[in-house]
């Protein structure tokens, strides 16, 4: 097994081992730190040349090949669950980029192909897959039921995940699956994708909160030893390394198409990623690192700008105000309204450790583990100058208010010949994108291109889109922009469970009776 195919945890001081097998079934260490791969593997100096005209899938099958050891999931049964996680997708192409505004050099890399419509599918079939694989690999000499290994996913989302997770691992033998979600607080749409599931394997739970009280119950849950020992708990939450690591290929497949698109390499290519919990970007870090020539990754984030915050200010804390408590706001775009983003955590350890401990892997696990008590606690870490002046050589960042996202919704509407529609998560990040556009022009820097990355279809986010475009001349969501396969769910009975505090306790006793109900 090579570096890059063993894992350690961000927080632990001491060296570690582990196989992608133990980190996929795990979900998060358990000192409750992330999985991150001992070594990122770096691309050899031709690769761009080797890669650039392979399929989605092929793309899919050499970085995974790096992270993925041989002996853990040969070569065939790699590129069989590859495959079978992609054949679900409506375009060829799984992830097509689409020119949305060329004569400024704006590209959306379209990521709501899949079942759900929103970028979490790309991650979310494949693990449904790997979860299936490996069980059925565990299990092949059980005799009977009680010899049968299982697991509970227990996930918290604020909309998008939950529907993937959902879809990837319905019906699937051995799995159980609950989904947390505030209740109120995502759209209709996507609290019917969960709740209209009918396999028994599936449960939804409304929990009165936020996103992070149900993403904190999660991690409590993960941090059980005692339940964990029992019901197996297992990730589907962009904590699971196996998410971060199905998302890298879009981000080389789209560059790749880009340049060939353009019919030469000499732009500067820029991704910029609609944020919250920055599973998302982080993919593109790691490509980055690998060795993509990305000229920089671009935060987007909405009015919960924790992680603007810390590009601009070195502060990464809950409440931009200290004077007054954390409050997550409901904003337009209500999947981005988180305010720790729970990835944030993986970056922070390649940050200190090549900045404050040269190069010391268990020193940067004993930093960060400092830093993240620190933030639990008060709810602020500062870092150093070295570290924010180092994470802004990959990443740069802005925030974005719900009327610049309504208004470019309508102008992009108005100014696409197709009448494009956007969602407003990705209203967001093309928000973003002008504003680095309109600098550029300012600077006199003709070269440069935006890949934006569109993470839902707008079809999902209705009340949104609909505000944005009312009285506009034409326009039409149930003609022009909803499918008529999410149409059909209105009419389909719904199934959750309401859980009237965000508590771990009662949490943790309706999972248990749910599963005894479960068929065997
Ligand atoms: C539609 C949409 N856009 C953007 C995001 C933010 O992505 P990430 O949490 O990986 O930063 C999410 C949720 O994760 C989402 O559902
Ligand atoms: N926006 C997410 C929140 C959960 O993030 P994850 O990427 O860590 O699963 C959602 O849609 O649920």
């Amino acid at each position: 097994m090579s570096q890059s195919q063993s894992y350690r945890s961000t927080r632990s001081s001491g060296t570690q081992s582990l196989s992608f097998e133990d980190v996929v079934m795990t979900g998060l260490a358990k000192d409750g730190g992330l999985f991150i791969p001992s070594v990122i593997p770096k691309l050899p100096s031709n690769f761009v040349d080797e890669w650039k005209d392979l399929s989605f899938q092929e793309l899919a099958f050499n970085i995974m090949r790096l992270y993925v050891a041989e002996a853990e999931i040969p070569n065939e049964d790699l590129k069989s669950l590859i495959h079978a996680s992609y054949s679900t997708f409506r375009s060829d192409d799984v992830t097509p980029i689409k020119p949305i505004d060329e004569k400024n050099g704006l590209y959306l890399l379209e990521l709501f192909h899949g079942p759900t419509y929103a970028f979490k599918d790309v991650a979310l079939q494949f693990v449904g897959n790997l979860f299936e694989y490996f069980l059925k690999r565990r299990n092949a000499n059980a005799k009977s039921v009680e010899d049968r290994e299982t697991i509970t996913v227990v996930g918290a989302t604020s909309g998008d995940t939950g529907s993937a997770a959902i879809y990837g691992l319905r019906g699937k033998k051995d799995v159980s699956v609950f989904i947390l979600y505030p209740t109120g607080r995502i759209s209709p749409i996507q609290e019917e994708q969960m709740t209209t599931v009918e396999d028994a394997n599936v449960h939804t739970l409304s929990v009165k909160g936020t996103f992070d009280d149900c993403q904190d119950i999660v991690k409590q849950i993960f941090g059980d030893k005692e339940f964990n020992d029992k019901y197996h708990v297992g990730a589907v939450n962009s904590i699971n390394w196996a998410r971060i690591l199905a998302q890298m290929t879009y981000y080389f497949y789209s560059y790749f198409q880009l340049v060939k698109h353009l019919g030469d390499d000499s732009s500067k290519i820029r991704f910029v990623v609609p944020s919250g919990n920055f599973g998302d970007i982080l993919a593109g870090y790691y490509a980055k690192e690998m060795g993509l020539p990305a000229d920089k990754l671009i935060i987007a984030t909405n009015e919960n700008d924790i992680l603007d915050r810390f590009m601009k200010s070195g502060r990464y804390e809950k409440s931009g105000d200290q004077s007054k408590p954390a409050e997550v706001k409901a904003t337009y775009s209500p999947a981005m309204d988180i305010l720790i983003s729970s990835n944030f955590e993986r970056l922070l350890w390649y940050l200190i450790r090549d900045n404050l401990t040269s190069n010391d892997d268990n020193k940067a696990g004993e930093i960060l583990n400092d830093w993240m008590q620190q933030l639990k606690s008060t709810g602020s870490v500062v870092a150093p100058e070295s570290v924010v002046k180092a994470a802004r050589v990959n990443f740069s960042s802005e925030r974005v208010n719900d009327e610049e996202t309504a208004s470019t919704i309508k102008q992009i509407y108005h100014s696409h010949p197709e009448k494009y529609v956007l969602d407003p998560h990705t209203s967001v990040g093309v928000t973003t994108s002008y504003r680095f556009i309109e600098r550029d022009s300012a600077d006199g820097a003709s070269n440069i291109k935006y890949i934006s990355l569109s993470t839902a279809h707008p079809a999902k986010f209705a009340e949104v889109v609909n505000a944005s475009l009312t009285g506009v001349d034409g326009y039409s969501f149930e003609k022009d922009v909803l499918p008529d396969e999410l149409k059909a769910l209105s009419s389909k009975e719904k199934r959750l469970k309401l859980i009237d505090e965000a508590s771990l306790e009662k949490i943790k006793a309706t999972i248990i009776e749910e599963l005894a109900k479960e068929p065997k």
